[in-house]
């Protein structure tokens, strides 16, 4: 049997999309609008909140396009949490003038394709902070699900460690030139949800989530392995651009 890549798992995280039913808001009075703005306001409080107390994180981004209106991604210690935060949603007045457009169920993990040194790497702060981020607060948001082909001539879960190591160590060469520019959070979802992982990117310039994403085509990983899903791109909301958002 060929090796499997040792992973360390960290947060579980949700990507919960929804959409805003527009005819039903604007048909709401006042009175309705502004107590769902409340309770929206209740919500963002708790999962700063919660970020506060390193118990979890929370980023909230419009989507752009007809895919989703927005997006909470929450990271939490366990799917209980995750099952709360989106039943305590549902339950809100303003969930009933959204409706579910997609959502993603996977683990922030790390692999030990580029791993260095021994020893228990939980113990290692470095470690611990890509495994419970506190999600930036980018102004732009990139999700999409992808898998590993799984071909007879191109199957990723065929090929050696060493070969997998050396397209991984390419990758990251790739990844590593947009230091300080896109921040990458993956999630693995084997067993969890449709797709293999979860990719989440956040830049102050979107443009760049293209350069990235183009660039890794021609590697070879990519290239040869990568099969995507749907992609969803965002932007920021805190509470005043959420408001705005829903102003009439
Ligand atoms: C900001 C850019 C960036 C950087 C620096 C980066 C680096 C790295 C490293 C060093 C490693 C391996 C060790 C680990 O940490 O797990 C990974 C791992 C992974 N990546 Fe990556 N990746 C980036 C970015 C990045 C992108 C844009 C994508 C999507 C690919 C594309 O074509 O659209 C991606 C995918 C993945 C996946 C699915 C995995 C897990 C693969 C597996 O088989 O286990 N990734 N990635």
């Amino acid at each position: 049997m060929n090796e499997a890549a040792l992973t360390l798992e960290g947060w579980y995280a949700l990507h919960d999309f929804r959409s805003i039913n527009w005819t039903a808001w604007k048909a709401a009075d006042d009175e309705e609008r502004a107590g769902c703005l409340e309770e929206l306001h209740t919500f963002l409080q708790e999962w700063t909140q919660a970020e506060q107390n390193k118990t979890g994180s929370t980023a909230v981004y419009s989507i752009v396009g007809q895919k989703a209106d927005f997006v909470f991604m929450h990271l939490r210690e366990t799917l209980e949490e995750l099952n709360a935060l989106e039943n305590a949603f549902n339950k809100t007045t303003f969930a009933q003038y959204t409706t579910k457009a997609y959502s993603y169920v996977s683990i922030v993990e790390l692999s030990n394709y580029m791993a260095s040194g021994d020893g228990d790497p939980k113990a290692n702060p470095e470690v611990m902070a890509r495994l419970q981020p506190i999600l930036p607060k980018s102004k732009y948001i990139c999700f999409y699900p992808m898998n590993k082909k799984r071909d007879l001539d191109d199957n990723w879960y065929m090929l050696s460690m060493e070969e997998r190591r050396g397209m991984m160590r390419s990758h990251g060469m790739i990844g590593r030139g947009y230091a300080g520019k896109v921040k990458q959070i993956i999630t693995g979802s084997v067993g969890l949800d449709d797709w293999e992982w979860g990719v989440t990117l956040f830049s102050d310039d979107a443009l760049q989530f293209k350069k990235l994403v183009y660039e890794m085509r021609f590697d070879e990983v990519s290239a040869r392995f990568g099969e995507f899903g749907s992609f969803y791109v965002g932007n920021l909301l805190n509470e005043q651009l959420f408001e705005d958002m829903l102003k009439l």
